[in-house]
């Protein structure tokens, strides 16, 4: 897999980091969806780079530039419910995009204990041959990625696979490392110290979706 830590040099990404981290200002979920957003903004430019450009031609007033534009349709997936607002953010640089969307949830044994992962509902568009970029701002054990991804690829085959996380922790890296194929990218946002023993990311900053969508039963 090839890692790219995109907060590795200073930006402004470390404010929108830093304030869906801290426990006062995340409070406010607007303000919390928005950084997500701002984030997936920024991520979806650094991705950017990465493509394969074709060249166009545009017709101005004056006359013609020759310049150039992503040579490859693009399909954004996420994963409900914490993926949506970075989503929205990697929609607005990629305004042509398709866009599909997954569920990924951890079904609890009788005594609640964890048990494996279920993928069942997928409303997605083929992505054989396209750019596919798999959204989703917490990779904690990494064990709803590896499922969503392996569903996925058993049906088609992109292009270019790419997987955009706002934090990781080193657990799930790992474990996308050992299971997943060598041609896929991940992007970070920013990579936290460990996981706690109800595999939350620490120190990140608590329950994604929660925090963006309100608490759920
Ligand atoms: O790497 P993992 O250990 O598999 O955990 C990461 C998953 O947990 C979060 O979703 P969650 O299950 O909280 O659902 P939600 O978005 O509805 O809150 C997050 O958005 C990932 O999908
Ligand atoms: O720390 C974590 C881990 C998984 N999902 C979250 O929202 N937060
Ligand atoms: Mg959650």
């Amino acid at each position: 897999m090839k890692i790219h830590y995109i907060s590795a040099e200073n930006s402004i990404l470390n404010h929108f980091l830093a304030q869906l981290r801290d426990v006062n200002i995340q409070k406010d979920s607007m303000r919390f969806r928005k950084n997500i957003e701002r984030i997936g903004e920024i991520m979806a430019y650094e991705l950017s780079k990465t493509l394969e450009y074709r060249d166009l031609s545009v017709q101005t007033p004056l006359g013609v530039k020759e310049t150039t534009c992503v040579k490859d349709p693009v399909v954004l997936c996420s994963i409900l419910r914490a993926g949506l607002a970075l989503h929205t953010g990697f929609m607005n640089f990629f305004d042509n995009a398709e866009n599909g969307f997954v569920s990924a949830y951890r079904r609890h044994g009788k005594h609640g204990e964890a048990s494996e992962i279920l993928v069942e509902y997928q409303a997605a568009p083929s992505f054989q041959d396209k750019i596919m970029i798999l959204i989703d701002p917490m990779l904690a054990t990494g064990q709803s990625l590896v499922a969503v991804i392996n569903k996925l690829l058993t049906e088609e085959t992109p292009k270019e696979m790419h997987i955009a996380v706002v934090i990781a922790a080193p657990e799930g890296v790992k474990l996308l490392e050992e299971q997943l194929p060598d041609h896929i990218h991940l992007w970070v946002a920013t990579l936290d110290d460990k996981l706690d023993d109800h595999n939350y990311i620490v120190p990140g900053l608590g329950d994604a979706g929660d925090l963006a969508y309100g608490h759920k039963l």
